[in-house]
């Protein structure tokens, strides 16, 4: 099915999660679900669509997925106001121009709630200079038009970067003494939080959840820093690791931005650091890193949706504090089935990141019992 943005449904189909999560997590006794709505258009920060070529006429198209049938795409209401406006004005430009044109097969929008956007255009064939030349006078006609975009033009071991290949995020996060405002790179092809309100809402929830944690915070699957940043304060230092290299340059990026001194980012899987914390095997990205003088009594995971392996769980479940941030609620039920013989659940959240869809991000706090 393709998403059917339809505001009128949107609660319904909250209602919907929010019964299902409260069945599905029951046996594991939580207390009451905190619940984040989402806006029930222009939520997501990011879209991406192939290109039909039909004679003289182009547009956008997505597939269903049941069904597998092509559908055409003008406006995609799941996208935020910027996505929406830069896509009629960049077809607008293209159309008329061949070398613009010819093999074109996908177009990607990665934009921020700050403004910025980053436009990827991917082709089946090599990008010369006349594509150059010609892409730099859309991207003119798009910053005229008030849209402030990067362009990026892919081919097979080809990228060519017009302006950034990155925007820059500014998130506010609730903090107990007001709103604080975080500054993030994300880079076009890497891992973001795409609905970028619930993401603020994530960071304020988690900030709250661990608000008089004592010592220092380890984090696994950190990405660019998206909470490692966020939640900072509430610790004396934070350990965080990532298995994605331009994942951890951002954060390195993000870190510098925030003038933040007490975050350290790692490039390891979190297998890798679970084989460290073992002594099964030495990593030369950890000279210099003393692990033995970290006192970490908390533990934050934020897997891909394959969730936690069995090795890591059991590291994971040596902290007293465990948050766990999860976009896939069967993986986090199978890793609590383990988690739940030691620790209770302390807080429960449903994020709405991906309405309209069966997608739940679901969010706990553990305590050892
Ligand atoms: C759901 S994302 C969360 C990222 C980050 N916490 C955020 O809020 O943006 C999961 C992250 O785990 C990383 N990842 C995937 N497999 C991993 C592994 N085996 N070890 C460490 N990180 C991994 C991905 O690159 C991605 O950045």
């Amino acid at each position: 099915m393709s998403t059917v943005v339809n505001p009128h449904t949107y609660q319904a189909q909250l209602d919907a999660k929010i019964a299902q999560l409260q069945q599905t997590f029951a046996p594991f006794n939580p207390p009451s679900l905190d619940v984040f709505a989402s806006k029930p258009e222009h939520y997501r920060m990011r879209a991406e669509f192939r290109i039909w070529h039909d004679d003289e006429d182009l547009y956008y198209i997505m597939f269903d997925q049941v069904t597998k049938q092509r559908y055409r795409v003008d406006q995609f209401p799941t996208a935020s106001l910027l996505i929406n406006q830069a896509m009629p004005a960049l077809l607008a430009a293209l159309k008329p121009d061949a070398v613009l044109r010819r093999s074109l097969f996908q177009v990607d929008f990665l934009s921020s709630l700050s403004g910025e956007l980053v436009i990827s255009l991917l082709y089946h064939r090599q990008l010369d200079e006349a594509w150059q030349q010609a892409m730099q006078e859309v991207r003119e006609q798009l910053l005229q038009a008030g849209i402030n975009a990067s362009i990026i033009g892919r081919a097979k071991k080809q990228k060519i970067v017009l302006g950034q290949d990155y925007v820059i995020e500014k998130l506010q996060v609730t903090t107990q003494v007001g709103k604080q405002e975080l500054i993030y790179q994300q880079v076009e092809n890497s891992f973001t939080q795409p609905n970028g309100h619930m993401n603020e809402q994530m960071l304020s929830w988690a900030l709250a959840a661990t608000q008089g944690a004592s010592g220092d915070l380890l984090e696994l699957y950190c990405g660019n820093g998206n909470f490692s940043l966020a939640l900072a304060p509430n610790f004396r230092r934070v350990l965080a690791t990532e298995i994605a290299s331009s994942s951890v340059k951002s954060a390195q990026y993000n870190i510098a931005a925030n003038n933040i001194d007490n975050v350290t980012i790692l490039r390891m899987s979190a297998e890798e650091f679970t084989q460290a914390m073992r002594g099964v095997r030495e990593f030369r990205r950890l000279r210099g890193i003393d692990l033995s003088s970290y006192d970490c009594n908390t533990i934050l995971v934020d897997p891909p949706r394959s969730g936690l392996d069995e090795e890591t769980v059991k590291l994971v479940q040596e902290y007293d504090n465990i948050l766990y941030i999860s976009c896939n609620p069967d993986t986090l039920q199978q890793n609590l089935a383990t988690l739940s013989q030691t620790h209770e659940i302390s807080r429960f959240a449903l994020f709405d990141q991906f309405p309209y869809t069966h997608h739940v991000e679901a969010g706990v706090y553990l305590k050892r019992r």
